[in-house]
């Protein structure tokens, strides 16, 4: 480690004292000029989980997501491009808020902890880091680098600005490919590309059924996507950008991208109403991790495809292709929702379907650590954050029936299909270009348009509402966030208004993100579903 001169140094030009830092559903998330003291330490704490994990990278990125751009974030990312585990986020916590007390503080938690863990702080290890494309990034990355230095073998490879899941997928491939080509954005785009020219191929798909309009919520989607894209014979010519000025900071996620269609379900700025030619709009969030698809039906009415409706059409997708190569017994296939999926698509998915659905609390971290119980998990989230990954057994299974000369070619035919839609869905996170693309295969191979996907089944009217309280930590929950246990006695009134309404549900919790209680209500009826989240809303706002 560094003299103590120098590390006090470092300390005293990113570190300040009175504020409070919790890692939270996605990292450290706060308004961007209170974050270098957290950057700080965030770039001390990756590199003690790099030395930790025996060398191996680990990822960062730094990103606000969706928020507004006077916001920004960091999260850690484990090695095989899982969220950060667990125990280790108190360590990100309390490392933080030792270095808004004092320097001795600081450096008194930081010994507690390199002991505790046995870490040598001499060892080698390796960060990748990337961010999006907010005006703080560069000031941010440096305090992140400064931290990471005070531990002396740390190996930093910057990516520059990236998407969250390129990310994720790099980290990842980088490990497991120690001395294979250089794992960078270009490695992403052909790995992603060559399953999608793999996939056409095998089923004979000769051009995209519809043009494809996508929303890049003026975030480090849009130059990401089109670079990937633009080349390639699918896309070339069908398929356009808007809000696309990334290198605008204020428009980044304003009046547009995936949460801004999500919860005002409208379309974006941007994107005409018209449909004058078989189109398939999207929207991504400002890292793309997330995207939501749409279209207007012949009236010109906005009909929204979410994470739900994703979740579904691959469910089924797989679910068919499991059974015609007679696999559904062998491998499970289960989908993973939080509280926040629509009752319809739980409905559907359980009754219609007959897969299982579990219910994880909000969060990827929590819906990705369920899913990979299954063989085939399908999970997302309403707002569209999701993916589908497969099991090791998946894997030899597939590919023991792939070498047993005896099948006959439609076998051959499907499990090749499985096995090049384990490639073309980015498995170690939610994203949207890696979505976007399983989105266009499924319903390019069954043939389906957008209003086809859309008539699987109706969502129940529903309504997400933000309410201001003065202290969101005492909104303590149970059963999957669906239940609240404190503060005391606001659950059974809860529990009574819904009783007021015909297929009802209605939940109160406190947002990982935002400084705000998050209350959602659906109901049979848009006006039942709108009355419902009015009257939650007040209850909650007098209880507090
Ligand atoms: C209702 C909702 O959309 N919540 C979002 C939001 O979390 P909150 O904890 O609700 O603020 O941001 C998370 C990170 O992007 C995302 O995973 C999650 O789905
Ligand atoms: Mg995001």
């Amino acid at each position: 480690m560094l003299d103590k001169g120098t590390l006090e140094r470092l300390f005293k030009t990113y570190c300040k004292p009175g504020f409070t830092y919790a890692y939270g559903t996605a990292g450290f998330r706060y308004k961007a000029d209170v974050l270098d003291t957290v950057m700080f330490t965030t770039g001390v704490l990756a590199g003690l989980r790099s030395i930790y994990m025996e060398g191996r990278t680990v990822g960062v990125m730094i990103t606000a997501s969706h928020n507004p751009p006077e916001d920004n974030g960091v999260k850690i990312v484990d090695p095989k491009g899982e969220m950060l585990e667990q125990s280790w986020e108190s360590y990100a916590t309390d490392l933080a808020n030792s270095a808004t007390q004092d320097f001795t503080a600081f450096s008194v938690f930081l010994q507690k902890l390199v002991h505790e863990l046995g870490i040598d702080t001499n060892a080698p290890g390796n960060i990748a880091i990337a961010r999006d494309s907010r005006e703080s990034g560069p000031r941010l990355l440096r305090a992140f680098l400064s931290g990471s230095r005070i531990l002396p073998n740390i190996r930093i490879t910057d990516h520059g600005l990236l998407t969250t899941p390129q990310l994720h997928f790099l980290t990842s491939k980088g490990n497991e490919q120690q001395n294979g080509p250089a794992v960078d954005r270009f490695f992403y785009y052909k790995e992603f590309l060559s399953a999608w020219d793999d996939i056409t191929a095998l089923c004979g798909i000769k051009s995209l059924p519809y043009k494809l309009e996508i929303d890049a919520a003026n975030g480090i989607g849009a130059p990401r996507v089109k670079e990937m894209l633009s080349a390639h014979k699918f896309f070339d010519g069908n398929f356009r950008v808007v809000n696309d000025d990334w290198q605008t900071p204020a428009s980044l996620n304003h009046l547009c991208g995936a949460d801004y269609v999500k919860t005002n379900q409208r379309l974006p700025h941007g994107i005409q109403a018209k449909n004058d030619c078989p189109r398939i709009c999207c929207s991504f969030d400002g890292d793309a991790d997330r995207i939501v698809f749409y279209f207007c039906d012949s009236k010109g009415q906005f009909r929204l495809l979410d994470g739900d409706k994703m979740a579904t059409l691959f469910a089924k997708f797989f679910q068919s292709i499991l059974s015609s190569v007679n696999l559904q017994e062998s491998l499970s296939l289960g989908v993973v929702q939080t509280a926040y999926a629509n009752g319809s698509s739980t409905h559907y998915i359980e009754q219609v379907l007959g897969i299982p659905v579990t219910c994880t609390p909000t969060g990827v971290k929590h819906l990705h650590h369920e899913a990979i119980n299954h063989d085939i998990g399908v999970y997302f989230e309403a707002n569209g954050h999701g993916t589908v990954v497969f099991s090791k057994k998946f894997d030899e299974v597939v590919s023991r029936g792939l070498s047993n000369r005896h099948q006959s070619s439609s076998t051959l035919q499907s499990l090749r299909l499985l096995s090049k839609f384990s490639n073309l869905i980015n498995q170690t996170v939610g994203d949207a270009i890696s979505d976007m693309m399983g989105v266009l295969a499924v319903l390019s191979i069954l043939g389906w348009s957008p209003q086809k996907w859309d008539l699987e089944y109706t969502d129940l009217p529903n309504k997400l509402v933000k309410v201001l309280v003065p202290d969101r930590t005492v909104y303590k929950t149970t059963n999957a966030e669906r239940q609240l246990l404190s503060p005391p006695g606001l659950q059974g009134k809860i529990d009574a208004l819904v009783a007021d309404y015909q297929h009802a549900r209605s939940f109160v919790r406190a947002s990982g993100t935002e400084d705000a209680v998050r209350v959602y209500a659906e109901a049979s009826t848009r006006e039942e579903a709108d009355s419902l989240a009015s009257r939650v809303s007040q209850v909650v706002k007098h209880n507090s």
